[in-house]
Formats: C-alpha cells, sequence, structure tokens
C-alpha cells in the first residue's frame, strides 16, 4: 500500500510556539509554510525557525513537506535553499500554472542537493494549483517530474482567479475533478482543499465524506483539531471490513474450486471487487476501525 496521506496540516513558519509543538498531533504530514501564512517582514526569521525545526529529532519521525515562496519572488530560492539542506522530504511549489514551473524548480534543487551532499534525486516535489491556467495544465504539471509525489488543489487562490468565492463546493467542482484525474493519470498522489471554518466540524465532515468518495488522498490542513475527524472518516466502517473479509474468503474459496467469477449472497465478485476488499483491509490495518 502507499504511503498513507490522508492529513498534510500547514503550520505558519513563523509561529516558534507551533513549530514546537505540532509533532505531538500527529498528521501524515506537517508542512511548514513560508508562503502566504507568514508576513512579509517575517520572511527571514521564518525561514531559519523552519531550517532548525526540520534538523530537530521530533520531526524525524513524519513526513515533513516546506510550502516555499514562488521561486520569482525575492523569498523562493532562499526558502528552497534552506528547506532542501535542512533534509526536507517534500518541498510544496505554490501557485503552479505550467510544467515549466517545476523544471524550474528541479535545476535548482539538483544544484543545491548537488552542493550539499545530498543525493540527488532524493527531494520529492508537489505541485500546489491554484489558478484556471493551472487546473488546464494539470495533466502536463502531474507528470513533469519523478519527483512529484502529488497535486493539491488550493481553493483560496483559484476561487479568486475564477472571479467567484468558496461555497457549497459547485465552484470547485471542475477543478477538483481536473487535479483528480490529472494525479491518477500519473500515478501521484491528490490532496483537496483547506475547510478555513475550524468550528464548523460538520462543513468539515460533509466536505471530507465527499472527496473521499471522489477518491483523493486527503487534505490540506490549518488546524489540529482536524487531524481526528479526518482520519476517523478515512477509515473503514467494520460493517465495510466484515463485508471484505467474506469477499476474500469467497474469493479464495472460488479459486480453490477454479472459478474467475463466484457470487455472494446473490452479488456478483470478481476481480476488481476483490481487490476492493483487499485495499478495506489494508485501510483497516493503516488506520483502525471508524469509531
Ligand atoms: C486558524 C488558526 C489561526 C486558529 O488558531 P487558534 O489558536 O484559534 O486555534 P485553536 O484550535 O484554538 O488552537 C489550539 C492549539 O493548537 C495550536 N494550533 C492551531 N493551529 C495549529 C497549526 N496549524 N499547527 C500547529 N498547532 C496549531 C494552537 O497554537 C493551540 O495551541 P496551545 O495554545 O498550545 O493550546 C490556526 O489554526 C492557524 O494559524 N492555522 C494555520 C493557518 C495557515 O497556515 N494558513 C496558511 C495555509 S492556507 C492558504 O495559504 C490558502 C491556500 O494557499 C491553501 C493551499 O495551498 O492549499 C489556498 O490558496 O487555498
Ligand atoms: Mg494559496
Amino acid at each position: 500500500m502507499n504511503k498513507l496521506r490522508r492529513s498534510m496540516l500547514f503550520i505558519p513558519g513563523s509561529s516558534a510556539a507551533m513549530l514546537s509543538t505540532a509533532f505531538i498531533y500527529r498528521p501524515d504530514s506537517i508542512m511548514f509554510d513560508l508562503e502566504d501564512a507568514v508576513s512579509l517582514k517575517e520572511k527571514d526569521s521564518a525561514r531559519l525557525l523552519v531550517f532548525h525545526a526540520l534538523q530537530h529529532p521530533m520531526y524525524k519521525d513524519v513526513e515533513t513537506v516546506v510550502r516555499i515562496n514562488p521561486l520569482n519572488t525575492p523569498f523562493g530560492l532562499k526558502d528552497l535553499e534552506a528547506a532542501v539542506r535542512a533534509g526536507v522530504d517534500v518541498i510544496r511549489l505554490p501557485k503552479t500554472d505550467t510544467p515549466e514551473d517545476i523544471y524550474q524548480l528541479e535545476r535548482e534543487i539538483v544544484r543545491i542537493e548537488e552542493s550539499c551532499g545530498r543525493p540527488v534525486g532524493s527531494t520529492q516535489l508537489m505541485a500546489a494549483i491554484e489558478s484556471a491556467l493551472g487546473v488546464i495544465n494539470a495533466v502536463a504539471i502531474a507528470r513533469s517530474s519523478p519527483r512529484l509525489m502529488g497535486i493539491a488543489l488550493a481553493a483560496f487562490d483559484y476561487v479568486m482567479d475564477m472571479q467567484t468565492e468558496r461555497g457549497d463546493g459547485t465552484e470547485l467542482f471542475y477543478a477538483r475533478c481536473a487535479v483528480l484525474h490529472a494525479a491518477r493519470a500519473a500515478g501521484i498522489d491528490a490532496f483537496d482543499v483547506v475547510y478555513a471554518d475550524i468550528n464548523d466540524e460538520a462543513g468539515f465532515l460533509k466536505e471530507v465524506d465527499l472527496i473521499k468518495r471522489m477518491g483523493f488522498n486527503g487534505k490540506s490542513l490549518i488546524n489540529p483539531r482536524q487531524i481526528e475527524i479526518l482520519h476517523n472518516a478515512y477509515a473503514p466502517t467494520q460493517e465495510e471490513v466484515d463485508y471484505a473479509e467474506r469477499v476474500i474468503a469467497a474469493a479464495e474459496e472460488g479459486e480453490r474450486n477454479g472459478l474467475g467469477v463466484i457470487s455472494l449472497n446473490g452479488k456478483m465478485i470478481d476481480a476488481p471487487i476483490i481487490n476492493h476488499a483487499r485495499v478495506v483491509i489494508e485501510r483497516r490495518n493503516a488506520s483502525g476501525i471508524r469509531q
């Protein structure tokens, strides 16, 4: 099974307090932000804080991601130097509009890896798609580098570009489908948008149910209170696990009897259904049973 990436928690890189405690919340990935959560006058101090946090033992057991500033700003290259040298697992490039943005990023990463003695190719990438142009180019972006482990949709900048605003999700319908299909066609992960109202649990859960059913691996998050709700929603129910176990048992019996297609309580069981049952069991093993 691929690495679990249900939750990717944003931490403002300028917050020394949050940087020193975020690992206790146990998201699947921790994302130190140097871009929009950091004010202009804190860009340099935040970069230094993140550089030190990345090398601290408390962040050794969790996947680390740094969202750098775009490379066409005065901060982007400095952010990249600091994050790669500190050993970050993944660089998240915001506002990725074209595959050329990724080619440029990759050239700089190769140079930094070579100069600091890090194995070339060891820094992974993810692209955040935040505009109509990025959505239109999603397939080319997703296939632009073997370093890409995933692409993410970023709703707030996207809706501004589309001249609309966040609502019930109708405004994201096309972009979600496009980003998800691009990721799957490239064989990489797909991440949904942040949910800004941290006190609206019901609204968050509704959005999580939708994106899970669509097929997203998970979401970018802004608050630790959202982690458990998300992980729980991604865990299979006891009923789903029981059914998956019955499917696998029936499939094994069918195989012993030389049958390709079998039926279980009147329902056809064939290869895709058996594969899905195995995925449910893997999810149970990784995430437990939904509470
Ligand atoms: C929203 C709020 C201020 C609420 O604070 P509150 O303090 O009211 O929250 P509480 O729940 O009361 O906190 C309880 C305890 O948890 C601690 N705690 C809270 N949040 C924590 C956290 N994230 N990490 C670690 N620790 C945390 C807190 O310090 C406290 O610790 P303690 O005092 O010890 O009890 C806070 O969460 C926060 O700043 N979030 C991150 C915001 C951020 O990063 N935005 C940028 C990314 S989006 C973007 O840029 C748009 C995008 O680009 C997206 C895309 O690209 O996808 C696009 O275009 O769409
Ligand atoms: Mg943004």
